[in-house]
């Protein structure tokens, strides 16, 4: 029989309250003695079966009076009612266990004696009267309490029919923790019945359940168990407006330091703990993000005290990265140079570690830094040897794919391999970094990635299949969703690979060039210059490529002069007030059309007139809205865009939708196939 039922108003019950309501419903009658009766009716079979064990222990005691064996027989025969009822209850709950239990052992004990005694002797009939009250009416209050229960219980079981509907029936649900705009939910899958996987194939479901967007959802397991885990929900997306760069995370310290690049959705710091990364590969579609992860990545190493960034951009030419080239120590800006830069890598490699070996460092750690005055890391026969340190080394292969056809990565495979343990980490960076683009070997030596949005099936290319089955989903994202990321690095909590964070924003064209001169500027004194042996491994195999490298990359020779990071502190504090100032004039609601940095410049803000305005007014600020809108890059348009406007345009939604209509007619918008909707025409920009 099945234990639920689903009434009418779509409800599921257990059973025992159908049987409640079907013996209310039966019956006929009016007045109020037949409604008295119809509402006593479902309480009335505890007190039959004590009226019954009476009528029974009365008969009982014609036959079996003063009878011995009988006395033992129904002595025996109540002891193994009592055991029945005790055993058989052993799927129920201990409390309706018990009862059942106490009131055979009461009812048989009872008929027991009234069977050889006469019911009416001595205490016989005032036990029966009060026991037997006592007992039916506990159990019309069970009856009582289990109806209201019934009937409060409705919400654990639509839980249950989630559960259900979702694929994941009989999964128990516990001590669900609720913090703001986080809910956890461990669970407990049915033994030997489903597995973490089937949970992790039900996120798209519970989405659609929820209303959420499936990357809304994840999915941690727990590694202790092949049945429990937790979903975790996040239901707002509070990545949607971009937070600027705050400043660099721990200036003038070591590059051993995890670099701060961006938020989680939860607002924690996403942090890239460079060491433990060791090689990183930073992939997403164009328009993603990724070279704006790579200016986050790059402003925190540019504040360090103990790193030397390689920079390698032959197909952009180093175009986003102007700013920032005086603190590279080597930009290697065309085929050639990149070409030269990477062989230059290969060689440094053995350098690099053999000094550190001579130094008696097993890996590369801070202290290789710093000048050798410690007579424990000294390549002398004796005391200190006083070499100048080895700063850390980061190559960076901007839009790699033309390098890697162009050199075979099989180059790379082995700089990544070997580079490891000589304090050097290789950063590539691509758009896709397919079996074609990226040998598996080579994939497989970079360990670390930042995966941004993607198209399609790319996500694979650079996230285990673990955190994809998570819940990472990046092509969700696309290249819409501008800076968001999912990092994957040795360091980082695992429970956080699936959780999408922001990468900062660096703020529009000129807020960026500000916030990356001043660090620049402000760090020139602290960062590290390239050290002789590094430098001389490099000259070897690059020639005038790398001693002329300022030069070439026209960048000065020399680093400028230091500038205390005191005296410049007020100078950025207006670089980034600047900059926060553009980020607010971009409404949450339109986050997702990419508010960033292709935005107005401050100042072109949509002018408000006071009061309501004249038609001619509104259809301005309208258009105004509409080509800002278009000019933050692709998009659609529609009335639910414009809502958080109406007020200032003084005019309601049936307006807005006419004049919509309006501007797609004369070319303005272009139509698409959901009514009211339409897409942004980018040609509009700064119309
Ligand atoms: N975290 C962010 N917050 C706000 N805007 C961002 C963020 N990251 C990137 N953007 C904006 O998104 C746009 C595209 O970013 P970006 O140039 O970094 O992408 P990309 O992946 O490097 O593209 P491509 O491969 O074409 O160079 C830029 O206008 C950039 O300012």
């Amino acid at each position: 029989m099945a234990s639920k039922w689903t009434a009418q108003d779509g409800r599921t019950y257990p059973v025992d309250v159908r049987q409640h309501e079907d013996r209310l419903n039966s019956g006929t009658g009016t007045g109020l003695g037949a409604w008295l009766a119809h509402r006593a009716k479902p309480y009335t079979p505890p007190w039959i079966v004590t009226g019954a064990v009476g009528v029974a222990g009365a008969g009982a005691s014609q036959m079996w009076a003063d009878s011995a064996p009988a006395g033992v027989g129904l002595t025996l025969a109540s002891v193994a009612l009592t055991a029945a009822a005790w055993w058989a209850g052993k799927a129920t709950g201990p409390q309706r266990r018990l009862h059942s239990a106490i009131t055979v052992a009461a009812g048989s004990s009872w008929f027991t004696s009234a069977a050889l005694a006469g019911p009416l002797t001595g205490p016989l009939p005032d036990l029966y009267l009060m026991g037997g009250a006592t007992v039916a009416l506990s159990w019309n209050i069970r009856q009582l309490m289990r109806t209201a229960d019934g009937e409060t219980s409705g919400e654990s079981s639509s839980d249950k029919s989630l559960l259900e509907k979702v694929g994941l029936a009989r999964t128990r649900l516990k001590d669900v923790k609720v913090e703001p705009n986080r809910v956890t939910v461990p669970y407990e899958l049915p033994a030997g019945e489903l597995t973490h996987e089937d949970a992790a194939k039900a996120i798209p479901r519970i989405a659609s359940a929820l209303d959420v967007p499936t990357t809304a959802i994840r999915h941690q397991e727990d590694p202790e168990s092949a049945r429990k885990g937790a979903f975790v929900i996040v239901p707002e997306d509070q990545l949607k407006t971009p937070t600027v760069w705050p400043g660099p995370f721990a200036p003038g310290q070591s590059v051993a330091v995890p670099l701060r690049v961006g938020v989680y959705d939860d607002g924690s710091d996403l942090v890239l703990p460079l060491l433990d990364a060791i090689h990183i590969l930073i992939m997403g579609m164009t328009g993603s993000g990724k070279t704006e992860g790579a200016l986050d990545v790059l402003l925190e190493l540019f504040s360090r005290k103990d790193v030397v960034v390689w920079l390698a951009d032959a197909a952009k030419a180093g175009q986003d990265f102007q700013p920032l080239l005086p603190a590279v120590d080597w930009a290697a800006l065309d085929t050639p140079s990149a070409g030269a830069m990477v062989a230059a890598v290969q060689a440094v490699i053995p350098a690099r570690t053999a000094w550190l070996r001579d130094h008696g460092y097993r890996s590369w750690e801070p202290a290789a830094a710093e000048r050798q005055s410690d007579p424990a890391h000294s390549c002398a026969a004796s005391g200190a040897c006083g070499c100048p340190g080895m700063p850390y080394l980061v190559a960076w292969m901007e839009e790699a794919a033309k390098l890697l056809r162009d050199l075979g990565d099989d180059t790379f495979t082995g700089i990544a391999q070997e580079a490891r343990s000589a304090g050097v980490s290789l950063v590539i960076s691509m758009q896709r970094a397919s079996g074609y683009q990226l040998s598996t070997d080579t994939r497989a030596s970079l360990p670390a990635a930042m995966c941004f949005g993607v198209r399609g099936d790319d996500a694979t290319f650079a996230l285990p299949d673990e955190v994809l089955s998570a819940g990472a989903n990046p092509a969700a994202w696309a290249n819409k969703r501008k800076g968001y990321v999912y990092l994957v690095s040795a360091g980082v909590d695992e429970d956080l690979y699936a959780n999408p964070a922001r990468t900062f924003w660096t703020g529009p064209a000129g807020q960026y060039e500000r916030m990356a001169g001043w660090v620049v500027d402000t760090f020139a004194g602290i960062r590290a210059e390239i050290d002789p042996v590094t430098g001389a491994a490099a000259a070897r195999v690059a020639g005038d490529r790398f001693t002329n490298r300022r030069t070439l990359a026209g960048t000065p020779a020399a680093a400028p002069e230091p500038k205390s990071a005191s005296s410049e502190s007020a100078s950025f504090a207006e670089v980034q007030e600047s900059a926060r100032h553009v980020a607010a004039l971009v409404d949450p609601e339109d986050a997702d059309a990419d508010a960033s940095a292709d935005l107005p410049p401050v100042g072109v803000n949509v002018g408000i007139p006071q009061g309501k305005p004249s038609t001619e007014e509104a259809r301005e600020l309208l258009d105004e809205l509409v080509s800002m809108l278009a000019s933050v890059g692709p998009g659609t348009v529609a009335v639910r865009d414009v809502k958080p406007y109406l007020e200032k345009l003084g005019r309601d939604r049936s307006w807005v939708s006419k004049e919509l209509k309006r501007l797609a007619t004369e070319g303005r918008l272009a139509p698409t196939a959901e009514e009211g909707t339409y897409r942004l025409v980018p040609t509009l920009a700064g119309v």
